[in-house]
């Protein structure tokens, strides 16, 4: 059975789920059509929103870490509210302030993740599993290719083991933005989640990405937005909070919280 071991090297909250600094050595047994291996990457996940808030648990060192974090992290997020303003106008929402307040006071996640170069020998590969992202949109930096996502163009949507993977390519100067479950529940299915996974990777220098995860409050809880609810469109999901999601996730089961939240 897929289990999770989770390594934390540093923890500073009495919610754990919200302790502000977490440096993590991430291994999961994942399931291959024909094996079973496991998979290992570093992370380092730092909570950015209200900034002034957390930025004094970050690393100090290198000296100007907090200092070239806080502005990444700072741009990123206005990007972010940007897109979720366009993407509320897309769903005819651009009027709902409830929700576009929501994220704007909502949880930002930053995950740097280094993918140690990968060695033949070893039985530990370097990857992350197929998932898709708790968030409402993920904002992806990342140093060099690797990332794929799973294509479900002829697919049904709740069946992850069909499609085809694609390699996404590293664009210069580019960041990627995925859809996450929230952004599905919110739009009633509207918008997908994006399956992706990162391929154990064979080159001589570590693999660095960052990814930005915006999210409405810890327990606020997500659901399809009224208005996108109708006789044609019911209702298609019951609501959750990130931290239910975020909880489903360390269980490891292969299907998302979301599609055991599914009405119909
Ligand atoms: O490293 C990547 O490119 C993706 C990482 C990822 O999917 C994640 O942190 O959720
Ligand atoms: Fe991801």
């Amino acid at each position: 059975m897929p289990e999770i071991e989770e390594e934390t090297l540093e923890t500073n909250s009495r919610d754990e789920m919200l302790s502000p600094v977490k440096l993590v050595r991430f291994q999961r047994r994942a399931q291959r059509t024909d094996s079973i291996e496991v998979l290992q990457r570093d992370l380092l996940r730092l909570y950015a929103n209200p900034l002034e808030d957390f930025m004094d648990f970050w690393p100090k060192n290198p000296s100007d870490y907090r200092e070239k974090m806080g502005r990444y992290t700072k741009e990123v997020r206005k990007l972010g509210i940007h897109l979720f303003g366009a993407i509320m106008e897309s769903l005819n929402l651009g009027g709902a302030t409830h929700l576009k307040e929501n994220f704007n006071q909502g949880m930002h996640m930053v995950v740097a993740n280094r993918y140690s170069p990968y060695q033949e020998s070893s039985n530990i590969k370097i990857g992350a599993p197929p998932h898709s992202d708790h968030s409402i949109i993920t904002i992806l930096l990342q140093s060099s290719p690797g990332l794929q996502v799973l294509d479900m163009a002829d697919n049904n949507h709740d069946h992850h083991n069909n499609g085809t993977w694609k390699a996404i390519p590293k664009l210069e100067a580019s960041l990627q933005v995925f859809v996450g479950d929230h952004l599905e529940v919110l739009s009633n299915g509207i918008y997908k989640s994006v399956w992706h996974r990162v391929i154990p990777i064979s080159t001589s220098n570590a693999r660095i990405s960052m990814a930005s995860f915006h999210n409405f409050q810890i327990d606020e809880i997500v659901e399809p937005a009224k208005e996108l609810i109708d006789n044609d469109r019911p209702k298609k999901f019951k609501g959750s909070s990130v931290r239910d999601l975020l909880k489903y996730a360390s269980s490891q089961k292969p299907v998302r919280l979301i599609d055991t939240h599914r009405i119909i």
